[in-house]
């Protein structure tokens, strides 16, 4: 009986590098992330972290380099389809109700099976808070909105840009239950950090994205 090969990870990056105006913001960079795996993206301010997790969201396009999602080119649908991504601006309408946001954008991208939106809106600490207008949350409500729309996804790849910012110290907690909870389900997440201080206690690896020295700055 031939040997089973090995499953393909669920992000794999080869070779991948991103400038502007011809200065290099990454890379190359080569790294991959298997089902129940967090990659740890750390690095001081300006060094990319973001720049990097748009490129993989699609959101910008790399200078060279390949990106597989389960063994796939990734295709805007394949990233679609497995990719949720978590950002600054989470893609929330100030106008629309807490409520309403997450509707929209369930029906845009889609909505894991047995997870109505108001459970959601609970786990995270926003029970009460349905129809208030997104422009009356706070910054750490509207992260929490963010979780919950991330809660909600089908999406196996999490893409989680400084996902600890403007959150107290329980909604920090409430992230890495998150992550501990997606990866122990065959998930993988990527997550920006400046520091390891709010690491979550799972299976991880760290990408450490160095500063490019501005031009005419001696090493
Ligand atoms: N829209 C833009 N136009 C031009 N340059 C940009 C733009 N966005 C970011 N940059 C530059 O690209 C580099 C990488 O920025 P990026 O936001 O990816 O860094 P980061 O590591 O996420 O930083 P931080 O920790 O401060 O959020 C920085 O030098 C920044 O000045």
């Amino acid at each position: 009986m031939p040997a089973a090969l090995p499953a393909s990870p669920l992000l794999a990056v080869r070779a991948l590098a991103f400038s502007r105006d011809e200065l290099p913001v990454f890379g190359p960079l080569d790294f991959a992330v298997d089902a129940g795996e967090a990659l740890l993206v750390q690095g001081g301010n300006g060094v990319g972290k973001t720049t990097l997790l748009r490129v993989l969201a699609g959101l910008l396009r790399a200078d060279s380099g390949a990106v597989e999602i389960a063994g796939i080119p990734a295709q805007p649908r394949a990233r679609a389809r497995h990719m949720a991504y978590l950002g600054h601006l989470p893609g929330l309408k100030a106008d629309l109700s807490a409520l309403h946001n997450l509707d929209s954008l369930c029906g845009l991208h889609g909505q894991r099976p047995g997870l109505g939106l108001e459970q959601a809106l609970a786990i995270v600490g926003l029970a009460g808070f349905e129809d208030a207008p997104l422009r009356t949350l706070s910054a750490g409500q509207k992260k929490r909105l963010g979780l919950a729309r991330l809660w909600l996804s089908p999406a196996p790849l999490w893409l989680l840009d400084e996902p600890y910012a403007n959150l107290d110290l329980e909604g920090i907690q409430l992230v890495n239950r998150m992550v501990e909870a997606h990866l122990r389900a065959g998930g993988a997440a990527l997550i920006t950090t400046h520091g390891a201080y709010a690491a979550p206690p799972v299976r991880t690896r760290l990408l450490e994205l160095g500063k490019p020295l501005p031009a005419g700055v001696p090493a």
